[in-house]
């Protein structure tokens, strides 16, 4: 082939990102792949709505008319939704397509049989773009799992959320103002509820998963919470405390066994996700043999996003067919540790009494606001026994209650 042709499917913040990159960096991809690359088709849902896309390109809402183009090399996808999105890649790769896709939600529950039919086409498939935005963390994991085994992984995944909690904490914004501006700079996902609620981090945990561990935890058992139920009030009161925020996806395995949950916690200012604003994502990774890395960047929004999807079209296009097959071996053996040590908890809503009782150490904050020191079984109890409207942030990070002054774990997947 003298020149790769590509197809773009959705042509919204991503896809045109791809489409505008693919334009603004063409002596970058002929240097890395010695062919220009000419986009010769985009889908899109809406055939009326204007967009900037040169007029010898093919502009279609019907796949077949991609399809049908002669010596179509590869497709970048970015719609929304598991369907169309998985019919349409199982069939360009059998066509002997390259898939790029940034659809995480379709990734997380068709990835591992994409890559196993174009692992049988010997073509290959891109998916950094489907989790934490700009950060090649996809390539990064891929890298370490030749030797190292991963046993942990956990981070801030949604760029919407952690820009809401910004905006709202630094500008007294309300949640909606915030999101809407998440909205307006394309952070957002078509259904926003997905950000807010969890889904999308979720989403992107579980594709982590099936990477590092080769194997996802049973999907209905993971416990998903999002940002909605953080106030302004609890914000600022958690500020004066020296305490941040931010929305905590994390896995690791113990015992042959994955723990994975998405909530929101509280870190203090000496934990590396203190510092992580606005639309950017963060990621640790434990590995046995490296420790600790963690890698930052924007997690959303058009040109970070194209970054990861040209970024992958050099990969797909160099490496042999097959090299991205997940590593089934990785993490063997995780010594469980400390899971049912005592940590920090922000508790709202409840009575000084029902702590007293529990026989957990606290110190109130404010009138409906205590910090507590607590056991994941004495917050079990306490669940038990309260009416359902008291709210538990974990607090991560060094924390002092009182004189009192001890390192927190890293937060563990049962938080
Ligand atoms: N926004 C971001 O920062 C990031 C998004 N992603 C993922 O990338 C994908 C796209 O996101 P984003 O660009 O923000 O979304 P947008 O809502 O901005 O754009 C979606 C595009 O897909 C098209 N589309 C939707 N459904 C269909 C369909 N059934 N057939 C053909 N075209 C369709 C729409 O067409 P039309 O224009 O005609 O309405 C639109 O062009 C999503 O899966 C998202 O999760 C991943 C990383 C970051
Ligand atoms: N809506 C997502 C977009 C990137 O994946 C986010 O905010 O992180």
């Amino acid at each position: 082939m003298s020149v790769v042709n590509a197809a773009i499917l959705g042509f919204g913040t991503v896809g045109e990102g791809v489409y505008r990159t693919i334009q603004s960096h063409q002596e970058e991809l002929e240097a890395a792949l010695g062919k220009p690359v000419k986009v010769v088709a985009v889908l899109v849902k809406n055939e009326h709505k204007s967009r900037e896309i040169e007029t010898d390109v093919l502009v279609t809402t019907e796949i077949e008319e991609i399809f049908n183009l002669p010596d179509l090399h590869v497709i970048f996808e970015a719609i929304v939704d598991k369907e169309p999105s998985f019919t349409y890649l199982k069939q360009a790769i059998a066509k002997g397509c390259h898939v790029i896709t940034a659809n995480k939600e379709m990734f997380c529950y068709h990835g591992q049989e994409l890559l196993d039919l174009a692992q049988k086409q010997r073509v290959g498939v891109g998916y950094e773009a489907s989790v934490a935005g700009g950060i090649p963390i996809i390539q990064t994991l891929q890298q370490l799992l030749n030797i190292n085994n991963v046993t942990a992984i956990q981070g801030i995944l949604n760029g919407t959320s952690n820009f809401i909690l910004t905006e709202m904490r630094e500008q007294k914004q309300s949640f909606e103002a915030a999101l809407a501006l998440a909205q307006q700079k394309g952070y957002a996902e078509a259904d926003p509820g997905n950000d807010i609620y969890g889904c999308d981090a979720f989403y992107k945990l579980m594709i982590l998963s099936g990477l590092v561990f080769g194997e996802q935890p049973d999907l209905k058992s993971v416990k998903i919470n999002g940002i909605t139920g953080i106030t302004l009030e609890q914000i600022e009161l958690a500020d004066q405390w020296g305490l941040r925020f931010k929305h905590l996806a994390s896995i690791e395995k113990k015992q042959e066994r994955l723990h994975a949950s998405v909530t929101p916690v509280l870190v203090s200012q000496s934990h590396p996700l203190y510092h992580v604003e606005g639309v950017d994502n963060a990621v640790n990774v434990t590995g046995d043999l490296v420790g600790d890395i963690t890698l930052q960047g924007p997690g959303a929004g058009m040109y970070p996003t194209a970054s990861a999807m040209v970024e992958d079209l050099v990969h797909v296009l160099q490496k042999p067919a097959g090299e991205k097959a997940r590593n089934k071996a990785a993490s063997k053996i995780i010594k469980e540790n400390g899971e049912q040590d005592a940590s920090y908890w922000l508790v709202s809503n409840i009575k000084q009494e029902q702590l007293s009782n529990a026989g957990i150490d606290f110190e109130q904050l404010e009138e409906s606001f205590f910090a507590a020191k607590a056991s994941p079984a004495q917050i079990e109890q306490l669940k038990e026994q309260e009416d359902g409207t008291t709210v538990y942030y974990p607090i991560v990070g060094t924390f002092e209650l009182k004189n009192e002054h001890k390192e927190t774990h890293l937060i563990g997947a049962h938080g």
